[in-house]
């Protein structure tokens, strides 16, 4: 299931919302509170806790932990880095009955819990707080952000200050895009949504497994969808795709090479002309093993097909107002993606979104926290994947995903998201010292 992700605006809106409906701000205090304890007894255990606390609401969820804690029976000290500044955290405060240390001189803990800052962090932690927060951090045996880690911008992923490394977060009523995007994601462990009874909706959300269409009992190989891939210079990168393809359940895939290609699947099968005005063809893919041959990519925006444009034949689009009108999927990595968009500014979030605009295009921003981004501004944030992804030909093997997944019927965000869901699930049954023929042969076990 797709989980929504909100900016700190969204978010603030959200919370809005819900008390305007009649919660009143310190409930949803306290379930953020009492939520946050939960996964600490859960993922923690029992073991003295040190419950760090700013002068905002995240400071108010803190307060609100402790209690908790300490009724199940922990050892809890709060140390505070400011007096609470709001009405929410000063009555959370005001339930706490017991001691409050002073930040800068708090002794380290078994369990440290950081409630500096959350989705109102404005700008970098001071250095000595940052420091002596990672320090604190470091000496856990588990350590536990509330929301976000201090010195996370919500919306960009990008860290304002040094930021240690946790191993828990516990965030409330929705995914806020740092806990999606690096370096932000790499920092926070495992992440844990607690639901707050706060309504979240939006454009933008964790890529979830996708409904893909059953496969229609009396369908043939083409109303299955024909993917159509056309080679270039190095054929293994396609013969690589073209397999992909075929395992993500197209019904026919057709390669259109000058040389013989050794390594293919039966299945797939090779020609050397390349008819793509077959109305047949559900969706063409160029670019893997392409080199610097741009009729190619020519020739296949003269048809008026689907369109996948991977690798080197994303280098060759020129000006990406040439794909206005067709109906193309781009799947850059962070080089591609600078080559044919230039240096674009704000988070990668925003970059996804403004390329997608500028090519009418949907785009796969590839990378360790990979985007879907589709022009009508719906955004899809890949779920972690394991970093064994991470090696060559993978991305090829995305790229005939993509075009299978398009060919049997996906509109072209779908396919990408669908595709990319099951990449990354692929990958985990492959499992460590995987390499991208592994990822081909896992696809069936991630479809099913
Ligand atoms: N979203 C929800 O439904 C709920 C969220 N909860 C929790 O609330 C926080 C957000 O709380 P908020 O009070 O908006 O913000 P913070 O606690 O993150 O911090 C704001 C205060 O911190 C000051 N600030 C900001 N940056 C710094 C800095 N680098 N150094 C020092 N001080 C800083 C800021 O002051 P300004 O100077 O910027 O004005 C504020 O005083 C959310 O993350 C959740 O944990 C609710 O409890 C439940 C519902
Ligand atoms: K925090």
């Amino acid at each position: 299931m797709a989980r929504p992700i909100l900016t700190a605006d969204q978010m603030r809106a959200a919370e809005a919302a819900a008390i305007q409906a009649g919660i009143a701000e310190t409930t949803l205090m306290e379930r953020a509170g009492a939520g946050m304890a939960q996964a600490i007894r859960f993922y923690a255990g029992p073991r003295e806790t040190l419950i760090l606390c700013g002068p905002g609401n995240n400071g108010g969820d803190g307060y609100v932990a402790a209690r908790h804690l300490a009724k199940h029976g922990y050892t809890v000290r709060v140390a505070a880095l400011d007096e609470p500044r709001t009405e929410a955290s000063r009555w959370a405060r005001s339930q706490w009955d017991g001691p409050v240390e002073r930040f800068a001189e708090a002794a380290a803990a078994p369990i440290v819990v950081d409630c500096l800052f959350g989705t109102g962090l404005s700008r970098g932690l001071e250095a000595s707080v940052a420091e002596r927060l990672s320090r604190l951090v470091d000496d856990a045996l588990v350590a536990v952000a509330c929301d976000l880690p201090s010195g996370v911008s919500t919306d960009g992923g990008a860290s304002l200050s040094p930021i240690a490394s946790y191993d828990l977060t516990v965030t409330f009523g929705a995914l806020k895009p740092a806990h999606r995007l690096m370096p932000a994601m790499a920092k926070m462990g495992r992440v844990v949504l607690a639901n707050i009874g706060v309504e979240a909706d939006g454009k933008w959300f964790e890529i979830g497994r996708l409904e893909i269409p059953p496969l229609d009992p009396q369908g043939h190989k083409y109303s299955r969808g024909l993917v159509h891939c056309l080679a270039g210079q190095m054929p293994g990168a396609i013969a690589l795709a073209a397999s992909a393809a075929a395992r993500s359940g197209a019904g026919y895939v057709r390669v259109s090479t000058s040389l013989p290609i050794t390594n293919l699947p039966s299945s797939v099968v090779q020609t050397g002309g390349a008819d793509l005005q077959d109305e047949r063809i559900g969706c063409i893919l160029v670019g893997p093993g392409l080199g610097d041959t741009p009729q190619v990519l020519t020739l296949a925006l003269t048809a008026p097909r689907p369109i996948v444009i991977d690798a080197d034949a994303i280098g060759l689009v020129g000006d990406p107002e040439r794909l206005h009108g067709h109906d193309t999927i781009l799947t850059p990595h962070e080089g591609e993606f600078i080559k044919l968009f230039g240096d674009l500014s704000g988070s990668k979030a925003d970059r996804a979104l403004e390329a997608a605009r500028r090519s009418q295009s949907v785009i796969v921003y590839k990378g360790p926290d990979t985007l879907v981004a589709s022009p009508d501004g719906r955004l899809g944030f890949a779920p972690p994947a394991p970093a064994w992804l991470a090696s060559a030909g993978t991305g090829d093997v995305l790229a005939g995903m993509i075009a299978a997944m398009r060919a049997r019927g996906l509109d072209p965000f779908e396919a990408a998201c669908a595709a990319v869901w099951v990449h990354g699930r692929a990958a985990e049954a492959a499992g460590p010292g995987m390499i991208a023929d592994d990822l081909v042969a896992a696809i069936p076990s991630a479809l099913s």
